[in-house]
């Protein structure tokens, strides 16, 4: 409709002087016709000019200027042409509204100089004033810096502005009709190419979204993790086997068969199949031996050792679980020195809430060596938490709700770290890891480490002077932190949000440290 009437109406008329107008004249929506200047112009089938216009009306002070002339002229003319007047003789013979504006504005104009006597310094003045507001009485416009002065002595009002308006004019492509235009390089629109009007190419349009998998927060932690261990010549663990025995979650380590771990409801037992196949059974009989009796300068824990127990399969409830398994296998062969390292899953009975899941992802260090002390222990803890970089990572581990907002501090360097005396069954001694964090001030549990006990080595067969130092932590409280998920069911599980995942950061950790 409205395209219609614009073009129609310019093959005709030279212009549409006011968009608005032409509007109403037409019948039509000032609105539709302004989208279709619009569109009509980017095809350059018209030009368009915004019309910016102000209205104003005089004042009742301006209409009295404008027929009586400007007090300031009235004070002028009262001064005489030589010579000099006193202050109180103007006043004697100007009414007292001119008198007051006038003896303001004449010295403003530079027209007299004022004293306790008042003499002119020009000889003649115009009363520009009064003829700018004859001229706007009249109809005609006037230059900004006049309606500027005028309004600031308030002898102008603002009555209607004009700002959505166009003028509107025939462009270089003005065609009665818009032309469709060819879009596709068919063989019929190549052949007929001269005749056709081709739709410019848009070389700014964005391309189809790819489809494609996107990462899981967790796998991308997971792989920054799996990097500091890698640049530190750690070796991965194979973790691939979720089910485990009692024997190598909890036996193996030296974690007797009453620890309230073991208990059912902190373990997730198998109801099938219920208990392993096979054990090594030479060295379960020295495991067996080593909580029994002891042995290797140990006590042991005099307890009636149940194979029955060692047997029932168990959803593992750490990583160490795979641990033990690998020190094992070392210990068969001739000893090397080794590095080792997983990140996978482990499971809890936990009453699942905000902050705790039914299963979660173990980080696991360990270094196997001979002579290794509680130094090296404590040394390669700084060597590993810096290179996570003292960012908000490390400030933020283990601060739960608390850390809202925190991820911006981005830290590198030495992070302080502070260690504590805790207790594991299977290490000696063991050490909570915390770390200082700065915004939160106070010191944060950040990990859980120690060196493996001799009533676990030693039943493995591992030579006596062998040590082995170990941590571990989670991968989820990171994760949450890094990615800002308040609530580790939105992170993992059915619930977890789709389209967060599609869309959220790569994960980088220790920039500028490592
Ligand atoms: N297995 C411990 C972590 C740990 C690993 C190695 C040594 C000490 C502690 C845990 O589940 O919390």
């Amino acid at each position: 409709m409205a395209e219609e009437a614009i073009l129609g109406f310019l093959e005709n008329n030279d212009e549409i002087p006011h968009s608005g107008q032409f509007a109403v004249e037409h019948n039509l929506d000032h609105e539709e016709v302004k989208n279709v200047i619009k569109s009509l112009q980017a095809f350059r089938y018209i030009e368009a000019q915004v019309i910016k216009r102000e209205f104003f009306d005089l004042t009742d002070e301006g209409k009295k200027y404008a027929t009586e002339g400007t007090p300031e002229f009235h004070f002028f003319s009262a001064v005489p042409e030589e010579g000099t007047i006193s202050m109180d003789d103007l006043k004697g013979m100007l009414d007292p509204s001119v008198f007051d504006v006038g003896s303001k504005q004449a010295p403003k104009k530079k027209w007299v100089a004022m004293g306790q006597q008042v003499s002119r310094t020009v000889q003649h003045v115009e009363d520009k004033v009064k003829e700018m507001l004859l001229q706007m009485q009249q109809g005609l416009e006037l230059d900004n810096e006049s309606l500027k002065s005028l309004k600031t002595r308030k002898l102008i009002i603002l009555t209607e502005k004009w700002s959505g308006y166009s003028e509107v004019k025939k462009g270089p492509n003005y065609a009665p009709k818009r032309r469709s235009l060819a879009t596709d390089l068919t063989r019929e629109n190549l052949q007929n190419w001269t005749e056709l009007d081709f739709k410019e190419y848009n070389f700014n349009a964005k391309g189809q979204p790819v489809d494609a998998g996107h990462l899981h927060p967790l796998l991308k932690v997971r792989k920054q993790f799996k990097d500091i261990f890698c640049q530190m010549g750690f070796e991965e663990m194979p973790t691939n086997n979720f089910v485990e025995s009692s024997f190598w979650n909890f036996d193996a380590l030296f974690q007797p068969q009453q620890h309230p771990a073991r208990d059912s409801h902190d373990t997730f037992f198998l109801k099938a199949p219920s208990t392993t196949r096979e054990l090594p059974e030479d060295y379960v009989a020295r495991v067996k031996q080593v909580h029994e009796t002891g042995g290797y300068g140990s006590r042991g824990y005099r307890y009636e050792w149940k194979r029955e127990e060692a047997n029932k399969n168990l959803l593992r409830t750490h990583t160490t679980a795979v641990s033990s398994r690998m020190l094992y296998a070392l210990a068969k062969g001739p000893f090397t020195p080794k590095k080792y390292f997983s990140i996978d899953r482990v499971f809890r009975n936990e009453a699942v809430d905000p902050t705790h899941l039914a299963e979660f992802h173990q980080v696991e260090g360990l270094v196997c060596d001979r002579g290794l002390t509680l130094g090296d222990l404590i040394g390669l803890l700084q060597e590993f938490f810096s290179r996570l970089g003292q960012s908000h990572l490390l400030f933020s581990f283990y601060a739960s709700e608390k850390n809202k907002g925190l991820c911006d501090c981005a830290f590198t360097g030495m992070p302080k770290l502070r260690f504590k005396p805790a207790y594991n069954p299977y290490t000696e001694p063991s050490i909570e890891i915390f770390s200082y964090h700065e915004k939160l001030e106070k010191w944060l549990e950040i990990g859980n480490s120690g060196m493996f006990r001799p009533e676990m080595l030693q039943p493995m067969g591992l030579p006596e002077d062998v040590r082995v130092i170990a941590w571990g932590l989670s991968l989820e409280r990171p994760t949450m932190i890094l990615y800002e998920i308040g609530n580790i069911r939105e992170l993992f599980g059915h619930k977890v949000n789709l389209a967060q995942i599609k869309k959220n950061r790569i994960c980088r950790i220790g920039i500028g440290s490592a």
